[in-house]
C-alpha cells in the first residue's frame, strides 16, 4: 500500500514491526502458547498487572478528561469511558484469581520495570499532554495485551486450561473491537496533528511498547 493512503497507527505497525512483535510475541507468552509457562512466572506477571491496572485507571482517566476538552467527535467519550467500566471488572477478576492462587495482593511489592511503566503513564496524565498523544498511547498499551493474548487462543496454541480464562480476558473478540475504535480514533487524531505531535506520538509509541518488552522480561525473570 502507498505509504501516503495508510492510516499513520499502520505505518508506525509496519516500520517498526520488529519492536512490536518483541512486545507482541515475548518469551512470556510464548511459553503460554506452547505449555512451557513456569507458573511462578504466570503468578509473579498477575501480582505485578494488578498494580498496573490499579495505576492504570487515572491514567484512563485523564484521557477522558482530554477527549470531553478536546475531542472534535463526540463518540470518542463512549469509547473511552467503556474502557474504564470495564477496568472495574478488570480489578474484581484480578482479586479472585489472587485468591486461587494463593496470592496476597496487599503484599504485592512493585518491581522495577512496573514501576517505570506506572512512572511513564503518569507522565502523560499531564494537561500539558495532548489528547491525541495520549491515547495513541493507550491503544498501543491495549493492542499489545490484545495481539498478545489472542496469540495463546489461536490455531496450534497450546495453552494450559487453567490459564485460558486469562488470555480470554483480553484475547476475545469484544476486546479486539474496543482495541480497533482505540485505533481509529488515533489515526483520526493524527490525521490533523502537527509535525511535531506527530513526532511526540511516534516516540511514545515505541515507549510503550519498550514498556511492555521490559514487563513480559520482569514476569519471566521471577
Ligand atoms: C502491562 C500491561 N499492559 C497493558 C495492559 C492492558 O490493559 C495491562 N493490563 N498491563
Amino acid at each position: 500500500m502507498d505509504e501516503e493512503m495508510m492510516n499513520m497507527t499502520e505505518a508506525w505497525l509496519r516500520n517498526h514491526r520488529l519492536l512490536y512483535t518483541g512486545a507482541t510475541r515475548s518469551p512470556f507468552i510464548l511459553s503460554i502458547h506452547d505449555a512451557t509457562i513456569n507458573f511462578v512466572s504466570f503468578k509473579t506477571w498477575l501480582a505485578q498487572d494488578y498494580l498496573f491496572v490499579r495505576a492504570f485507571v487515572p491514567f484512563v482517566a485523564s484521557i477522558l478528561i482530554k477527549a470531553c476538552k478536546e475531542s472534535d467527535d463526540d463518540g470518542d467519550m463512549e469509547i473511552i469511558l467503556g474502557g474504564m467500566a470495564a477496568l472495574e471488572d478488570e480489578i474484581n477478576w484480578f482479586k479472585r484469581e489472587a485468591t486461587n492462587w494463593g496470592i496476597s495482593l496487599s503484599e504485592v511489592v512493585p518491581q522495577q520495570a512496573n514501576i517505570n511503566y506506572c512512572r511513564f503513564l503518569e507522565s502523560l496524565m499531564s494537561p500539558e499532554v495532548e489528547y491525541t498523544v495520549a491515547i495513541t498511547a493507550f491503544w498501543a498499551t491495549e493492542a499489545v495485551y490484545q495481539e498478545s493474548f489472542a496469540h495463546c487462543l489461536g490455531e496450534g496454541s497450546k495453552t494450559p486450561p487453567e490459564l485460558k480464562e486469562t488470555c480470554a480476558r483480553w484475547g476475545n473478540e469484544g476486546f479486539g473491537l474496543y482495541c480497533q475504535s482505540l485505533q481509529r480514533i488515533a489515526d483520526r487524531c493524527l490525521r490533523t496533528a502537527s509535525e511535531e505531535e506527530l513526532k511526540k506520538a511516534e516516540v511514545l509509541f515505541l515507549s510503550v511498547l519498550e514498556h511492555e518488552v521490559e514487563f513480559w522480561n520482569m514476569s519471566m525473570a521471577a
